[in-house]
């Protein structure tokens, strides 16, 4: 029997000892009933669970861990990870037009599921991922597919079920760790540029390096037989951060920590994960509709993004209809958020708002202006 024939088999045994165990009040032995059948219900689901996460392995052994084929859409992308069960899918249910199956099972959800969360007047990609496991980076499960993900998101939710260990925050970062994520890190202020000749150029402006040395660098560039390169480090870093720049694999990504299911658990420990929750942590329960406002509002400002309007000669901006940006956007994402070509026909763009030298006037800009929020 194949591992979907066995699931199928255990989710009819399921639906079988829940029609056979409808109580008769009257009846002495219904609590013993009860409890047999609570029990039988357990290991049909703990088989179930062990069933599904087996169609999550890897289809062949040294499979490269390639991340789900969804494609980026919106003006960013967040990502739910979180281990089975915290709740990730009935998030996604509660907050976009996408309906994720819920199940009171591990390993519901098999694959990454998109869904668009509409705010503020952008379109925000919200991705509901499969639980991950406990050395889930090392490749167990398809655990090391979710965390590829999670690499192309612009904000990384990782989400916790309140009524479970608190070790699953420190978990989960262990995972994205494995994987080069940097969660809420800034990318060191390293210049680091490879060249075809003209040997190892080092220059540190500036700053007084306490945690490594020049010659430490050098050292580094050598072990990894890097002989002509550009190097220009503007900040006190650790050798740990230049080797991190050097291989450029580190993503660093900010994050939001989604304590769920808070219906579940006492007033005490509340009070206590508010307490510890730095501001980055946000306490919410999908079923209680508690937190969500709160837990949207985060992700907006989290992503940072950045809204500008657009207006026709003559007439009032467009509030209606905000161009959603990254920070640190320039008018020609602008234009491109406008319309392909826009680029390149253009000649000068007017700006009003905080990016204006002369606000409350406009500026003559070009396609290089960085533009600031709520910019027309
Ligand atoms: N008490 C309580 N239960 C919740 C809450 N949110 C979700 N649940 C329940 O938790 C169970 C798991 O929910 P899912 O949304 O399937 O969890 P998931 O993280 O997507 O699980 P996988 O896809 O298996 O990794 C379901 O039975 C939900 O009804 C909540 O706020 N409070
Ligand atoms: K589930
Ligand atoms: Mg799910």
């Amino acid at each position: 029997m194949g591992i979907l024939e066995k699931i199928e088999e255990i989710e009819k045994e399921m639906s079988r000892t829940k029609v056979g165990s409808s109580k008769d009040p009257g009846d002495p032995d219904a609590e013993l009933i009860s409890t047999a059948t609570e029990y039988h219900l357990g290991t049909l689901k703990a088989k179930l669970a062990k069933y599904r996460a087996q169609l999550l392995e890897p289809e062949k052994k040294g499979a490269k861990g390639e991340g789900f084929e969804v494609l980026k859409s919106g003006d960013a992308r967040v990502c739910l990870i979180g281990f089975p069960s915290v709740g990730k899918s009935t998030l996604l249910s509660k907050t976009t037009k996408t309906e994720s199956v819920v199940g009171a099972y591990e390993f519901t959800t098999l694959t990454a599921i998109p869904g668009v969360l509409e705010y503020e007047g952008a379109r925000i990609q919200l991705l509901d991922l499969p639980g991950i496991v406990q050395d889930a980076a090392k490749g167990r499960g398809r655990g090391r597919q979710v965390v590829s993900v999670a690499k192309t998101a612009d904000l990384i939710i990782l989400m916790i079920d309140a009524t479970k260990s608190a070790e699953q925050k420190k978990l989960l970062e262990i995972e994205l760790e494995a994987v080069g994520i940097r969660l809420n890190a800034r990318k060191p202020d390293v210049v680091f540029k490879q060249k075809a000749a003209g040997g190892v150029s080092y220059i540190n402006c500036t700053v007084k390096l306490t945690q490594t040395d020049e010659r430490t660098v050098r050292t580094i560039l050598q072990t990894y037989r890097i002989h002509n390169c550009d190097v220009m480090i503007r900040e006190d870093i650790t050798t740990d951060e230049f080797i991190d720049v050097l291989l450029g694999t580190r993503k660093y990504i900010p994050a939001l920590t989604c304590i769920n299911k808070i219906d579940g658990v006492s007033m005490e420990t509340l009070d206590s994960m508010a307490r510890q929750g730095d501001g980055k942590t946000v306490m919410i329960s999908c079923e209680m509709d508690l937190g969500i406002d709160w837990l949207l509002e985060s992700i907006w400002r989290e992503l940072g993004l950045v809204k500008v309007y657009t207006k026709r000669r003559g007439e009032g901006p467009d509030l209606s209809d905000p161009i959603c940006l990254r920070q640190g956007a320039t008018i020609e994402t602008v234009c491109h958020g406008i319309h392909r070509s826009l680029a390149s026909h253009f000649k000068y763009a007017l700006v009003w708002g905080k990016s204006s030298k002369f606000n409350p006037q406009p500026q003559k800009v070009g396609l290089t202006h960085s533009v600031q929020d709520e910019d027309v």
